[in-house]
């Protein structure tokens, strides 16, 4: 578990977070959502002991990072996939991480097999791909075995295959009772990978909940329908206090849901074409949310 409270951050003159207050739960994958610049880096940063806050605090598990004696067993992290020396093999990398987590020698090889870098493991971190990189960082997150995981961008320069491993990896951590916070800008892949939400802009919290709810609190859903019988079946909607719009070949129907436009098709003797529910996407949801969160923008 992660609590974050009133955390607040300043460099110089830019609040880079603040007063953020969440939580990320175990046994959830907690998306970390911000426009560039929102600050979640700098926080990420925070949670893993590595900049001190201002005011506010985080705990780890109940503790603040301070009082954690072998932090790397409770908590991991992947901030920056090329914070590695180019020289250093990824074997060697990582069995300094676990000297440092007192794990034994034989951790560093089940790692290495769980990122599929075994083969990679005796080369310079410096000749991996930015896709290899940041399987040596997740490998690096997950040496101490830790119950907590943070991850900036994970997917970040991941082939297809490598964002759905990353997906299946986090969904398995939550499910093992992990908690896992994970930030990024794919949004389409958050949508298939968080089951909550924490969305900031400008250091602040805008939202905090289920990824469902922060979608059909600020989209519509809506019905889209084909049928040859457009009148009867749009004047039977209109009837019932459906809102209906025309698209080319097709009625979109809101106030109902697909179930209640198909009896009450049948009703009218409609034979319906198409009758397709259509929810709105994380993206519509994400840029509502952050419209006046936005430090940089193009006209
Ligand atoms: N070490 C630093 N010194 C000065 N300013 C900083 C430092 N780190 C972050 N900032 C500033 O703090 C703010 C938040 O930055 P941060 O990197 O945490 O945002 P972010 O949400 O991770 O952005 P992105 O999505 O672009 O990675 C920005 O205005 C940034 O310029």
């Amino acid at each position: 578990m992660i609590e974050a409270v009133g955390l607040t951050k300043r460099y110089g003159r830019t609040v880079a977070v603040d007063d953020l207050s969440f939580t990320a739960r175990p046994g959830v994958v907690t998306g970390f959502l911000g426009p560039n610049g929102a600050g979640k880096s700098t926080t990420m940063r925070m949670v893993l002991g590595l900049d001190r806050p201002d005011t506010g605090f985080v705990l780890i598990d109940g503790r603040r990072f301070g009082e954690l004696r072998r932090p790397l067993r409770v908590v991991g992290g992947l901030l920056d996939a090329k914070w590695v020396h180019p020289h250093r093999t990824a074997r060697n990398h990582l069995r300094w991480l676990a000297r440092a987590a007192d794990m034994p020698k034989t951790r560093v090889d089940e790692v290495l097999d769980l990122v599929g870098l075994s083969k990679a493991a005796r080369s310079p971190a410096g000749d991996f791909s930015l896709g290899m990189a940041q399987r040596l960082g997740i490998a690096a997150a997950l040496i101490g075995d830790p119950q907590v995981l943070l991850f900036d961008e994970p997917v970040n320069g991941l082939d297809p295959q490598g964002i759905a491993w990353v997906r299946k990896l986090m969904r398995t951590m939550a499910d093992n009772g992990r908690t896992v916070l994970v930030s990024s800008h794919l949004l389409a892949e958050m949508a298939q990978t968080a089951d909550e939400l924490v969305v900031i802009g400008r250091g602040r919290l805008i939202a905090q909940c289920p990824t469902a709810q922060f979608i059909s609190e600020a989209t519509e859903s809506s019905v889209r329908v084909r049928t040859a019988q457009v009148e009867r079946l749009q004047t039977a909607l209109v009837h019932k206090g459906a809102t209906v719009r025309h698209e080319p070949g097709a009625l979109v129907v809101a106030g109902l849901d697909a179930a209640e436009i198909g009896e009450l098709a049948a009703a009218h003797g409609v034979v319906l074409h198409e009758l397709s529910p259509r929810r709105g996407s994380l993206e519509d949801a994400y840029l509502h949310h952050t419209e006046d969160a936005v430090e940089h923008r193009s006209r």
